[in-house]
C-alpha cells in the first residue's frame, strides 16, 4: 500500500537516515522506534508529504508521492501530530470543518459516527466545548476523532496519545484497533516512546538508528 525506498534525510550536516526502505501493507500496525532526535517525526512527515523528500521515493498504491495531487495524497496518508493545531469555535465545528473542503466534498459530515467515537472515548460531552479551552490530552482526542472520521488509508501517529492518562490511552488504542479492523485497506504507523504501548498496538517494529 505505502512503500518507501532508499529514503535519505539530513539536517545540517547530520545524516538522519539513508538507504531506508520498507513497506506498509493493509492491516499493518508498524511501530517506528529510535532514540530522541533520530528522525522518527521527520520520517512520518516525509511519508505524509509534509516535508519534501531529500532522497529516495515514497509510493502509495504504486504511484509515486510526487505524482499524486497533494490534497488527495494527504487525505489518504494522514499525519497525527503530538500537538495538533485547531482553528476556533466548538469541537463540533472543528470536526465538521474538513468536510467543507473540496477533497471531502462528496461526503456529508457523519455526525452519528462522530458521536460514536466520542462515546467510545468517554467524551460525548465534548461536542459543544470550545477548542481553545481544550487540554493537551483533550486536543489529542479531538485530533484522533477527526482523523478517524476522515478515514485515511494510512494513519501516522506521532506520540498521538502522549498527553493522555492511562484510561484515555487505552480507550484511544481500542478505538484505533476498532477503526483499523473495520476497513480492508487501513494501516497504522506509530511513533511511541512507551515500549508497553508498542507491544500492545504494533505487529512489527521499524527501527530508526541514531547516527
Ligand atoms: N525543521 C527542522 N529543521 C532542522 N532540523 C530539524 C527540523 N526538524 C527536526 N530537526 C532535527 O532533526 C532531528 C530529528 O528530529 P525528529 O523530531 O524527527 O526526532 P525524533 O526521533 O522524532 O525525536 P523525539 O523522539 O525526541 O520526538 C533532531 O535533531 C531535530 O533537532
Amino acid at each position: 500500500m505505502l512503500s518507501a525506498s532508499d529514503l535519505r534525510r539530513t539536517v545540517a550536516d547530520r545524516v538522519l537516515w539513508q538507504g531506508l526502505s520498507f513497506q506498509v501493507m493493509p492491516g499493518d500496525r508498524v511501530a517506528v522506534t529510535g532514540p530522541s532526535g533520530s528522525g522518527k517525526s521527520l520520517l512520518l512527515r516525509a511519508l505524509a508529504g509534509l516535508d519534501p523528500l531529500q532522497g529516495g521515493e515514497v509510493t502509495l498504491h504504486g504511484r509515486s508521492q510526487s505524482r499524486w495531487p497533494m490534497p488527495e495524497y494527504r487525505s489518504q496518508v494522514m499525519y497525527l501530530p503530538q500537538r495538533p493545531a485547531f482553528g476556533q469555535g466548538s469541537v463540533l465545528e472543528e470536526l465538521r470543518r474538513p468536510f467543507g473542503l473540496k477533497i471531502q466534498s462528496a461526503r456529508p459530515f457523519p455526525l452519528d459516527e462522530a458521536e460514536r467515537w466520542l462515546a467510545a472515548l468517554n467524551r460525548l460531552d465534548f461536542l459543544n466545548l470550545s477548542v481553545t479551552t481544550l487540554s493537551g490530552g483533550e486536543g489529542q482526542l479531538l485530533a484522533l476523532v477527526r482523523a478517524l472520521l476522515l478515514g485515511p488509508s494510512v494513519l501516522l501517529l506521532d506520540e498521538a496519545t502522549a498527553s493522555l492518562d492511562p484510561d484515555a490511552t487505552r480507550a484511544a488504542e481500542a478505538a484505533l484497533d476498532q477503526w483499523c479492523a473495520a476497513g480492508p485497506v487501513r494501516a497504522l504507523v506509530w511513533v511511541s516512546h512507551d515500549p508497553a504501548q508498542r507491544a500492545r498496538v504494533a505487529t512489527r517494529e521499524l527501527p530508526v538508528v541514531l547516527r
